[in-house]
């Protein structure tokens, strides 16, 4: 069984419920379609009978519970509690009625803050920072971060590589030039994030240019600044090194010859990208040339799980961030 398949299994054990919010992107239908079959979680789709009817095609979501925020009955209370949230931000009572009316990416993110859903998975026809906003404004960072990153699970068809071809990427979506704090935080979250969902242990390595002092230039500084902080407040135990050219990282003789003296070299299973160009450019390479599976961008370090998606997704990478959300939902 591979990852996903048993992050499917353990979705169908704990039936959680899940937010679709596109109802736009047929997409939805076809992941809903498959998901409600498995078994895999609830969900619920938000939109009009009408959109819903026009936009589903032939697909056969039966069983999903359809909201549409103009007519929901505890929409007062949605609306009461996002300007209780907001109102520092200067957000009025018309501003936030308007936004959960029209907005459904706000209305999902609200279901999920009020306990009437356990996660929401949108993305395949929004940016992420359409996405990931109204999550960071209303949900917030869970107790003891306060960074919140993301990170992808990727499966490479070489599985001599890595966690028998699985791997964590991060941060390939949120994150867009952080600091040797930021980033020492970001391969922290990362390794935790690997342990829950591939229940192997992390080794990490922060990547750059450059293999233990081969370049020389202040991008390599924050990398080497970077791995201290993070070798510094790791726990007990944890691989974590740095800073490695991808080749050093991944493969066993590379590792071998350019860092000896390293644990990780060679054999890194979580590849800790130095800002957002590297790592969002890095994850659509890997998952387009070599034909990897790429699950994400998902959220760590957030109060409550909501996952993103790319906008080029099949439906099924929207079934498998489904199962995903929903096993981060029981551990969150
Ligand atoms: C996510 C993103 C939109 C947030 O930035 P923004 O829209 O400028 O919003 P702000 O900086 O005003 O942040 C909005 C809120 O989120 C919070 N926030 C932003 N980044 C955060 C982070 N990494 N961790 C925790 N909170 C964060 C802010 O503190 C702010 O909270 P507040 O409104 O209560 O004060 C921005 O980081 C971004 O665009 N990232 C790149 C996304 C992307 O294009 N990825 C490539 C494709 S995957
Ligand atoms: C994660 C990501 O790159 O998203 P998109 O392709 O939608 O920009």
């Amino acid at each position: 069984m591979g990852f996903i398949d048993e992050i499917k299994a353990k979705a169908k054990a704990n039936k959680k419920t899940i937010v679709l919010p596109e109802s736009e992107d047929i997409r939805t239908y076809e992941a809903a379609e498959a998901i409600l079959r498995d078994g895999t979680a609830n969900l619920v789709i938000i939109g009009s009978d009408e959109e819903i009817a026009a936009n589903k095609g032939m697909f056969d979501v039966t069983g999903a519970t359809i909201i549409d925020p103009k007519t929901f009955a505890k929409l007062d209370a949605y609306i009461d509690k996002l300007v209780e949230l907001r109102q520092k931000k200067g957000l009025t009572k018309e501003e936030a009625t308007k936004l959960l009316k029209e907005n459904y990416l706000y209305f999902g993110v609200m279901m999920v803050k009020m306990g009437d859903a356990d996660g929401m998975v949108s993305g395949a026809c929004h940016s992420t920072a359409d996405v990931l906003r109204p999550s960071l404004q209303i949900l917030k960072t869970k107790p003891g971060t306060k960074l919140v990153s993301t990170f992808f699970l990727m499966e490479v068809p070489d599985t001599s590589l890595g966690s028998d071809g699985t791997f964590v990427f991060s941060d390939c979506g949120l994150e867009q030039n952080p600091d040797a704090e930021k980033l020492a935080s970001i391969a922290l979250s990362a390794a935790e994030s690997f342990r829950t969902f591939v229940r192997k242990d992390p080794v990490v390595a922060l990547l750059s240019h450059s293999t233990k002092g081969s370049a020389k230039h202040p991008d390599v500084d924050k990398v080497v600044e970077a791995t201290k902080i993070a070798q510094a407040n790791k726990p007990e135990g944890l691989l974590i090194d740095g800073e490695f050219q991808l080749d050093a990282a991944i493969i066993p003789e590379v590792g071998a010859q350019k860092a000896p003296d390293s644990p990780v070299a060679g054999r890194a299973n979580v590849l800790i990208f130095p800002d957002l160009d590297a790592g969002n450019i890095g994850y659509k390479l890997v998952q387009r040339f070599a034909k990897a599976e790429a699950y994400g961008p998902i959220t760590q370090g957030i109060a409550a799980p909501v996952n993103d998606l790319s906008r080029g997704c099949s439906a099924k990478d929207i079934e498998g961030v489904v199962a995903i959300t929903a096993v981060q939902s029981m551990v969150d």
